[in-house]
C-alpha cells in the first residue's frame, strides 16, 4: 500500500509515492526542503521514479554521525552536524536525485523528456548555487569567508565559486605573499628564504586582509592554520575547513605537479602519486588537529555519501559550494540566532 505525498515548490508539483514505513521521515524531510530552485513542471510517476526515490531513501536515512568517525580528521568532529541540518542536506540529496532521474527517465519517455530537459540545462547547478548564496548573505552581514584545507583540497576553486555566487572578491593568500614579495613564487620564497619567512609573509597576508576587507572570499595556504594568531584574523570572519581524503588531495596533486606546493616536493624515486601521499600523510599529523578551529566543516566524504555518489571524485565543484553555503548559514543561524529573513 502506497501513499501519495506532494512536493509543491513555487511553480511545480511533484508527485511520488511511497510505503507508509517511510512517508513520515519523507514529509519531514521534504517540509525542511530550504534552497532549491523548482522544477517547473507537473510531472506523472512512474514505476523507475519510485524505485530510484527508494534507493535513495535507503542510502540517505543512514545516520550520518557514524560515518563522520570514518576517514582523517573526523575523529575531530564534534558532531555539529544536528538534525534539522541533516535534513536539509537530505532535501538536497532528494532533488539532486530527481534530476538524475529524471534524466535517465529521459533517455527512454519522450514526454518525460520534453518536461525533464527543463531541469537539466547546464544551469540548473548554477542557479541552485545562486539561490543558495542570496539566502546566506543576510546571515554573513557583510562578513568575510575564510577557506583552509590541507594542499589541493579546493580552497581556490570552491573558493571562487562561492566569491562568485555572492559577488564577493576572492582573493588568494599566497598571490598575496608573491605580490608582496615582487612577483617572487611561493616555492622560490620557500627556497631562498626559508618556510619561517613565508609564514610570517603569511601572517602578514591574513592580517592585511582581515583588517582591510570586507565580503571577500580568502583562499588560505593549506598551513594557515599552524599559527595561532592568524585564526585570531581569520576569526574575523567564517572559516570553513574543506576536508578531502589525503587519497584524493593526492590524485589531484599528481595531476597537476608539485612546482607550487613546495612541501611537497620529493626526491625520491617513487611515483608522483605515492610520494604527494606520503609527504600529506606526514604533513597532516603535524597539523591536522588544527583545522578543527574552523567554524565549520565540509566533508567531501559526508556530501558524497549524501548524495548517493560512489566516489568523492564524482563531486563537482559548484556541489561543494553549495554545501558549503549550507554549512556557513546553519553555523550563523545558531551563533547568532538571527530570524529568518521573510520568505526564506
Ligand atoms: N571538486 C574537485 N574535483 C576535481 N578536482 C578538483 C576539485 N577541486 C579542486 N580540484 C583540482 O585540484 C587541484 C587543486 O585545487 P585548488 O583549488 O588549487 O586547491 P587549493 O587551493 O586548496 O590548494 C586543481 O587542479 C583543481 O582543478
Ligand atoms: O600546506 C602548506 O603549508 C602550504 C600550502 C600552499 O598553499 P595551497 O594549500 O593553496 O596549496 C602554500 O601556501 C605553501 O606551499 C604551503
Amino acid at each position: 500500500m502506497t501513499e501519495r505525498i506532494f512536493k509543491t515548490h513555487k511553480s511545480s508539483k511533484v508527485e511520488y509515492s511511497f510505503t507508509p514505513i517511510k512517508r513520515e521521515r519523507l514529509r519531514e524531510s521534504l517540509c525542511l526542503s530550504s534552497c532549491l530552485l523548482a522544477p517547473p513542471l507537473t510531472k506523472k510517476k512512474n514505476n523507475m521514479e519510485v524505485a530510484t526515490i527508494q534507493r535513495f531513501q535507503c542510502s540517505s536515512w543512514i545516520d550520518l554521525r557514524t560515518f563522520e568517525g570514518k576517514p582523517r580528521g573526523s575523529l575531530r568532529y564534534s558532531l555539529r552536524f544536528n538534525e534539522d541540518k541533516r535534513l536539509k542536506v537530505v532535501s538536497l540529496a532528494l532533488d539532486k536525485r530527481r534530476d538524475h532521474r529524471l534524466r535517465s527517465v529521459s533517455d527512454n519517455n519522450s514526454s518525460v523528456l520534453e518536461t525533464g530537459s527543463l531541469l537539466h540545462s547546464p544551469s540548473d547547478e548554477e542557479q541552485i548555487l545562486k539561490r543558495k548564496a542570496e539566502e546566506v548573505k543576510p546571515y554573513l552581514n557583510g562578513r568575510s569567508i575564510y577557506l583552509v584545507g590541507m594542499m589541493g583540497s579546493g580552497k581556490t576553486t570552491v573558493g571562487k565559486i562561492m566569491a562568485g555566487a555572492l559577488g564577493y572578491t576572492l582573493f588568494d593568500s599566497d598571490t598575496l605573499i608573491e605580490q608582496a614579495m615582487n612577483g617572487t613564487s611561493v616555492a622560490e620564497i620557500f627556497e631562498h628564504f626559508g618556510e619561517s619567512v613565508f609564514r610570517e609573509k603569511e601572517t602578514e597576508a591574513l592580517k592585511k586582509l582581515s583588517l582591510t576587507y570586507h565580503q571577500v572570499v580568502v583562499s588560505t595556504g593549506g598551513g594557515a592554520v599552524i599559527r595561532p594568531i592568524n585564526w585570531k584574523y581569520m576569526h574575523k570572519g567564517i572559516s570553513i575547513w574543506l576536508d578531502v581524503p589525503l587519497e584524493v588531495l593526492a590524485h589531484r596533486i599528481a595531476a597537476v605537479g608539485t612546482d607550487s606546493r613546495p612541501l611537497l616536493h620529493d626526491d625520491e624515486s617513487e611515483d608522483i602519486y605515492t610520494a604527494a601521499l606520503n609527504r600529506l600523510s606526514k604533513i597532516w599529523d603535524g597539523r591536522g588537529e588544527a583545522y578543527n578551529n574552523a567554524n565549520a566543516r565540509v566533508s567531501l566524504e559526508n556530501i558524497a555519501l549524501k548524495l548517493g555518489y560512489k566516489s568523492v571524485s564524482d563531486l563537482t565543484p559548484t556541489e561543494i559550494a553549495i554545501e558549503a553555503f549550507e554549512h556557513v548559514q546553519s553555523y550563523l543561524d545558531n551563533k547568532d540566532g538571527i530570524a529568518r529573513p521573510d520568505g526564506l
